[in-house]
């Protein structure tokens, strides 16, 4: 309604409840200038604050943005991360309406602000999930962990896993249909599958369990994995930065294709993979 220019932006908020979230990115922890443009990081930075909002159930309608920036960072680059924040929000119907930009010390830090809306839908929180629901993801997993221990280990040749480290594509419109459908806990899988589905089971004290021959394994993860020898089940399991959609649905939900069932929810509270204790894995960030 007003966007950027003025001492606040108005957005207007149809539903009458706004869906708010923020998440910080900082230089050298969630992205390094000399593996991704300023442009991937923009959408990267917006992705994961939409994704988000989805996860919710909602619509994302505007975000704001606050920038550190070190005193040595050009016109050019910071144009880049604002054209990546413009491309990744017109995806989803949503803006850039405000921001803040300050010298930092050392290093890029974004912040950033995603609101959205949820049309008169309850909104899909971690703690509705029951004994007896699927458990379906819509959207990659463990692509971005694949690029980013190819680009630590400085291999070349698998530019789409490469690709999926610096630019998540969270399937936006994959959490508002899971909301129609019915799902009864969501979240997005930003830190890893199994301590991502932690959130839903803790939360929802239920237990899930995964089934690992349905977990999807494309060829250009098991070809990195070879190459790197690393074990891609271990990516798809413990793997972030995706920001797939995990959700869970009573049983007989009616799912499209793009939802696939991965495992089960029951009673108890851990999560399981093939009836295995599986450990939490994933990221954490006061341990790596
Ligand atoms: N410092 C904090 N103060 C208040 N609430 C917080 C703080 N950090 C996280 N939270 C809240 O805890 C909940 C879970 O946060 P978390 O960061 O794990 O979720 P997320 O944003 O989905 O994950 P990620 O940060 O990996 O994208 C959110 O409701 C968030 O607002
Ligand atoms: C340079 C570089 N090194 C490592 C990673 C991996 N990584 C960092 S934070 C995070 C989880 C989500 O963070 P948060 O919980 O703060 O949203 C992941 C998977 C990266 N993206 N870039
Ligand atoms: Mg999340």
């Amino acid at each position: 309604m007003l966007g950027p220019g003025d001492d606040a932006a108005l957005v207007s908020a149809p539903d009458g409840r706004v869906v708010v979230t923020t998440d910080l990115l900082l230089e050298g922890r969630h992205f390094r200038r000399d593996w991704s443009s300023a442009y991937d990081i923009g959408r990267k930075a917006a992705a994961q604050n939409l994704a988000d909002v989805s996860a919710m159930g909602a619509e994302p309608t505007a975000i704001v943005v606050g920038l550190g920036l070190p005193a040595a960072t050009g016109t050019a680059w910071v144009d880049g991360l604002a054209d990546g924040f413009r491309e990744e929000c017109a995806l989803v119907g949503a803006s850039v309406v405000g921001g803040d930009i300050a010298r930092s010390a050392d290093g890029v830090v974004i912040g950033v602000t995603a609101l959205g809306d949820l049309g008169g839908r309850a909104p899909v929180t971690r703690s509705g999930a029951r004994p007896g629901d699927l458990v379906a993801i819509a959207g990659r997993l463990g692509h971005a962990a694949a690029g980013l221990a190819l680009l630590l280990a400085g291999r070349e040749g698998f530019p789409e896993l490469v690709e999926a480290h610096r630019r998540p594509r969270p399937p936006y419109s994959c959490g508002p249909e899971a909301a129609r459908l019915g799902a009864t806990a969501m979240l997005d899988v930003s830190d890893g599958l199994l301590q991502d589905l932690g959130h839903i089971a803790e939360e929802s004290g239920v237990s899930i369990d995964l089934d690992p021959a349905a977990l999807p394994l494309p060829g250009p993860l098991t070809e990195a994995a070879g190459a790197l020898a690393a074990d891609p089940l271990e990516w798809v399991l413990t793997g972030g930065d995706d920001h797939a959609l995990a959700a869970t649905f009573p049983q007989d939900t009616p799912l499209p294709p793009h939802w696939l069932v991965v495992g089960r929810v029951g009673e108890g509270s851990e999560v399981t993979v093939g009836g295995r204790p599986a450990g939490p894995g994933g990221w954490d960030h006061f341990r790596e």
